[in-house]
């Protein structure tokens, strides 16, 4: 069992970073928690449609934290065209976000049909920007789904979409089942997936009551569980972390009524490498967390570090306690793992 391990400049590919008050509170914990490079959510109200709105968002959280990279995305709606795709391309925006619509946090600007869509990743192929899924269908009584099987029921999607733009490069994000781990594999090289820490902790038990460990799409059953652990185990090249730290008022999260429901999401930024090693460890992968928190996703974004610019975080064993919240003026968030111990530290 190693005291320490370093691990070259951690990249999270899937974080929602908000905006005012909420930012200044948590984009300093991308570094807190042992990430340099941040691909963020265009989720915001309104969501982020255009390269000039991306850029002037980008702006906002370098001035809060300018040593952070910061990829940029665009949601995915019917004002985005070729042209646009084409000027994201140029400046410097690395993907496009789809949100089915109405399935989480500001989805309601979201797609119902991919077909309107085949100009834009038509053009996406072309000048090779990333597509990515937030892969669950709505629920809908009629056709028996919900939030248990709505991943399941994206899939065909995912394959039909990879079979129409081959040499689009796709990432299903979040995944949290077995299904999706044996359809992201089947997929071509240019498929890839992200899976957070805490879909390694949680199964539906611990999120059915427990609005904090609510987020979307929702934990499934231990051997969906047991299938993200066991990819990682495999260190497969093309399953790498994405957070999805998505942080929401603690009023949002605790308070919650029959018409609003409490808020989707999970928060883990500032504990996002040390809590990452922990569960890795827990369940015998601590040897793959520099492919999986470092490596694998770089190669695929084409981010890889070139010499020199390693930036590495040293990790040390510990028995340390998770913070029970953080507050500043006009923001607060409980974290995942709140008030519960960690194996490891960032040491620096
Ligand atoms: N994951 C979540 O539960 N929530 C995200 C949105 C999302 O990525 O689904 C959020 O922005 O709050």
């Amino acid at each position: 069992m190693p005291d320490a391990i370093t691990i070259p400049a951690p990249a999270d590919f899937h974080v929602h970073l908000r905006q005012l008050k909420m930012a200044q509170l948590v984009v300093p914990h991308v570094r807190k928690g042992g990430f340099s490079l941040a691909y963020v959510m265009p989720n915001l109200n309104p969501p982020i449609t255009t390269t000039a709105m991306a850029l002037d968002y980008k702006a906002q959280l370098q001035a809060i934290d300018p040593s952070v990279d910061y990829l940029m995305t665009l949601y995915l709606s019917p004002d985005l065209t070729p042209d646009e795709i084409v000027k994201a391309k140029q400046a410097g925006i690395a993907g496009v976000k789809s949100y089915p619509r109405g399935v989480t946090t500001n989805s309601d600007g979201g797609i119902e049909s991919y077909e309107m869509y085949h100009p834009v990743f038509e053009a996406m192929q072309r000048v090779d920007m990333v597509l990515n899924l937030h892969g669950e269908i709505p629920s809908d009584p009629a056709t028996n789904t919900c939030v248990l099987n709505a991943e399941e029921r994206f899939l065909p999607h995912l394959h039909s979409l990879h079979k129409a733009f081959p040499r689009l490069r796709i990432v299903l994000e979040h995944a949290t089942t077995r299904a999706a781990v044996e359809a992201v594999k089947a997929c071509g090289p240019t498929v890839a997936c992200t899976i957070t820490a805490h879909h390694l902790a949680l199964t539906v038990d611990d999120w059915a009551g427990q609005s904090f460990h609510f987020c979307k799409p929702v934990a499934k059953y231990p051997d969906d569980r047991e299938a993200l652990r066991q990819v990682i185990r495999e260190g497969h090249p093309r399953f790498f972390l994405g957070s999805d730290s998505a942080p929401h008022p603690i009023e949002a999260k605790s308070t919650s009524t029959p018409a609003h429901g409490c808020a989707a999401g999970v928060y883990i930024s500032p504990v996002l490498l040390p809590l990452t090693a922990h569960l890795l460890e827990s369940f015998g992968a601590l040897d793959k967390l520099e492919g999986f928190v470092s490596t694998f996703g770089r190669r695929f974004y084409r981010r890889e570090l070139q010499a020199g610019q390693s930036q590495p975080i040293v990790l040390q064993r510990t028995k340390e306690l998770v913070a029970e919240k953080y507050e500043a003026e006009g923001a607060d968030v409980v974290p995942f793992w709140a008030g519960k111990p960690l194996d490891w530290q960032i040491v620096s």
